[in-house]
């Protein structure tokens, strides 16, 4: 018997791509593996996407794009959500899983410049925009003379206020410009050294019911395992700090094949960084180990002895 499957989505330009994207991916791997199922597009809207103007620190912004279709899920409604990785709460609703992390898309921050050029050359004092505590700490203490302001919306929203609200830049994730095809907007890739990347930032996460199956079985194939391990450790480290998605944290991991060849387990590197908004305190520390929360807990655990609660406590006020 042929089953459908309903794949929820929001219906941001950014979310209906990446859920395309992998109902198309989904498509061919079910068809090798000779399984009979066909797929269904349901619009679900969250909270996050009622309320995009507001800074989403003032509403507590956890879960926010996730929780209406983790509901549907649960209730039924639909069998699988797409969402992006940074978006994804710590702790997952009792009775879903993630069922597959694909290969990560480039975790770089890309800066948008209205005159091209690269992060050196914007002219003193220009005016950047960005909503993340996380890019204002690297950026101003990288560039202590840049006036941040806060822009808020989806990337599209915010590609058109770069022009009609005066920004002379604005930082967005490169991931999200690539899978909409609008890499042509980016000036300049700020390296991870530089500009230390959200915690899952560039990766997805396919979620669905725990006791499904036929479509774990599914998704299992389209895992990549680099890409999951790596992000394990990055959720670990943030984890580890209590941290949401709207406090000034990064991590940024790397999954190698261990010295054994194949079968070695993999040695992640990975590196956590906490900062003040002011970017007048960045703390950064790059660790190796094979146990990805070991890992994260580990430079969690470095960075809190070195001052970081302080810093989020600061921030969280
Ligand atoms: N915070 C919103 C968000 N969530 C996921 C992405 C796209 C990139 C990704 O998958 O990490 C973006 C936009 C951005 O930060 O530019």
């Amino acid at each position: 018997m042929k089953r459908t499957i309903v794949v929820g989505t929001r219906q941001s330009a950014l979310a209906l791509t990446q859920t395309g994207w992998v109902v198309d991916r989904l498509r061919e791997l079910s068809a090798r593996l000779g399984m009979e199922v066909d797929f269904e597009l349901k619009k679900i809207v969250t909270r996050g996407d009622q309320i995009l103007d507001v800074t989403l620190s003032k509403v507590g912004g956890k879960g926010l794009f996730t929780k209406e279709l983790e509901e549907g899920m649960l209730g039924g409604e639909i069998d699988i959500a797409v969402h992006s990785m940074k978006d994804m709460p710590f702790e997952l609703p009792e009775g879903l899983t993630i069922g597959a992390v694909p290969e990560r898309e480039d975790p770089r921050d890309a800066l948008i410049s209205r005159k091209a050029g690269t992060l050196e050359e914007l002219p003193r004092g220009a005016r950047v925009g960005t909503s993340s505590l996380r890019r204002a700490s690297q950026l101003q203490h990288a560039r202590p003379d840049l006036r941040i302001d806060t822009i808020r919306g989806n990337i599209d929203s915010r590609l058109r206020k770069l022009e009609s609200e005066g920004y002379d830049a604005i930082l967005l994730a490169a991931a999200g410009l690539r899978r909409m095809g609008w890499e042509d907007r980016i000036t300049a890739l700020l390296p991870p050294e530089t500009c230390v990347p959200a915690v899952g930032q560039g990766a997805l996460a396919i979620e669905c019911r725990a006791d499904d199956a036929p479509l774990l079985e599914l998704l299992r194939s389209f895992q990549h395992e680099p890409t999951a391990l790596a992000v394990r450790a990055e959720r670990s480290f943030l984890g580890s700090l209590n941290g949401g998605c709207q406090v000034p944290i990064g991590a940024y991991a790397v999954a190698r094949p261990g010295e054994s060849g194949a079968e070695g387990a993999p040695l992640l590197t990975m590196t956590g960084f906490v900062g003040t908004p002011d970017g007048q305190t960045l703390l950064k520390e790059t660790s190796t180990g094979t146990d990805p929360e070991q890992l994260g807990r580990q430079i969690a655990a470095v960075l809190k002895e070195r001052g970081a609660d302080r810093i989020l406590a600061a921030v969280r006020v």
